[in-house]
């Protein structure tokens, strides 16, 4: 058992310039389509950290040639697509954008791909995804206790016939993306149709087709629940990732909590990212909220108030919406989120039991959180090996004193040196913390 990572406290208000790693989302999709694609393509300031290297073993197993480089003094990965082939062995790790990404291009594959992760992944929904590549002809066979999840083993026969495909995507958006990114290599393409409640995490949806067309795939998504991707090539193209928003959010309630003010530079003016909504959830919360040239600067206010807020679209903010909430002077209502169950860890469960362990006082309703602050007191933060649930115990530990997180290494499925970038914000005062 490692040692818990003594979350810092801060001496007063947190003034600093947080330059964040490029967006998890952007760079698998990105490295994902530039696997299926017609020619060479460089992926500049990629996220390097564990989902984003998985992705990138991923590909290299089924035969892609994924290279480091350094592009104008800038960091990149040359992607070089090569005859998607299998034997191969996927590790996904914790990664919902592996595990549900990669298994429709391995359908592409010809030969055996063995598919697995950690423990939790096995829990985690998957079922869809596989009985949606059954449907369109793929040979999908269980090879553990889990007959709908993993580890699991796809015999690729070098295409897939493709089609039309109804699926209840209301557990992860995940589902319909992964599809959607192969199917113009299917031979029909493929058009996906959503059944049930409502599909989460929409922006996500919506950086997929973007980022299909921006390869000129023809997406048609003009019926709500329906997509259509047209058969057809997947043009190379060199791409900056954008700096991830939803990382960027610790960093940004550390101004809020703290009555400081932070900046992240990059900060796109347009964007698909669904952090882009802590803009609005800040300003609600009572902080001042600026886009200032390419920067967003926030600055915390004397005290933080309560919100009631839909995140169904943006669940990924929940972790550090629910510390803020538990730091405010009133109480909190975060809804529409009952997806959250199947993240990292079942996140709704998880906030309630560490706010609760604080002294804290959160309640699990059927689609989200009820938040009542109270005094907090330090203690231990579990993070479950989720990564936000890390970051979420860091932003509490800012102004209580003595809370220790058991599994800070968890951060490096999405942030390549969380600690560090957290301790040099707090030692700043405006100087720049530059992520890696
Ligand atoms: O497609 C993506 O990049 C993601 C989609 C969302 O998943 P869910 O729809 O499962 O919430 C989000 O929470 C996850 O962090 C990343
Ligand atoms: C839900 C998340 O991750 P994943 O891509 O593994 O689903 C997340 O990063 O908040």
């Amino acid at each position: 058992m490692t040692q818990a990572w003594a979350a810092p406290t801060a001496d007063g208000p947190v003034r600093a310039t947080v330059r964040v790693p490029g967006s998890k989302s952007i760079t698998n999709r990105a490295l994902l389509l530039a696997a299926l694609a017609d020619g060479p393509a460089l992926l500049r300031a990629p996220l390097r950290s564990r989902d984003t290297e998985l992705m990138a073993a991923a590909l290299r197993a089924l035969g892609a040639e994924v290279a480091d480089r350094v592009d104008g003094g800038e960091d990149a990965w040359l992607v070089t697509p090569g005859p998607l082939r299998g034997p191969a062995t996927v590790d996904c790790g914790l990664a919902g954008t592996v595990m549900r990404f990669v298994p429709p291009a391995a359908a592409l594959a010809d030969g055996e791909v063995r598919f697995d992760g950690d423990p939790r992944a096995r829990e985690r929904p998957m079922g869809t995804v596989l009985d949606a590549l059954r449907a369109l002809g793929a040979e999908v066979t269980p090879a553990g206790e889990n007959p709908a999840g993993l580890p699991f083993v796809l015999r690729g026969r070098g295409g897939l016939a493709g089609g039309e495909v109804t699926i209840d995507a209301s557990a992860s958006s995940q589902f319909v993306s992964g599809l959607l990114l192969s199917g113009a290599r299917y031979e029909r393409g493929l058009t996906v149709r959503h059944s049930g409640p409502p599909v989460p995490s929409q922006p996500h949806i919506e950086m997929t087709v973007r980022m299909l067309r921006d390869q000129g795939v023809v997406v048609d998504d003009n019926t709500p629940d329906v997509w259509r991707v047209e058969p057809g090539p997947v043009r190379a193209r060199d791409l900056t990732v954008e700096p991830d928003l939803s990382n960027a959010t610790p960093f940004l309630a550390a101004a809020a909590v703290t009555g400081g003010e932070v900046r992240v530079p990059g900060w796109p003016e347009r964007t698909t990212q669904a952090g882009d909504a802590i803009r609005g959830i800040l300003t609600e919360m009572g902080c001042d909220v600026e886009l200032r040239g390419r920067a967003l600067v926030v600055r915390g206010p004397g005290a933080l108030r309560g919100v009631d807020v839909d995140l169904r679209d943006v669940g990924e903010l929940t972790p550090t919406v629910a510390a803020l909430a538990a730091l405010a002077d009133g109480p909190s209502r975060l809804r529409g989120i009952a997806h959250l169950r199947g993240h990292e860890t079942d996140r709704l469960a998880a906030l309630a039991a560490e706010i609760g362990g604080l002294g804290g006082d959160a309640e699990e309703t059927e689609d989200g959180l009820v938040i009542r602050p109270r005094p907090l007191r330090g203690g231990g933060w579990r993070a479950y090996a989720d990564h936000r649930m890390a970051t979420a115990g860091a932003i509490i530990g800012l102004v209580v004193p003595g809370v220790a997180v058991d599994d800070v290494a968890s951060t490096g499925k999405t942030i390549p040196d969380f600690p560090g970038m957290w301790a040099a914000m707090l030692k700043a005062k405006e100087i720049a913390v530059e992520g890696v």
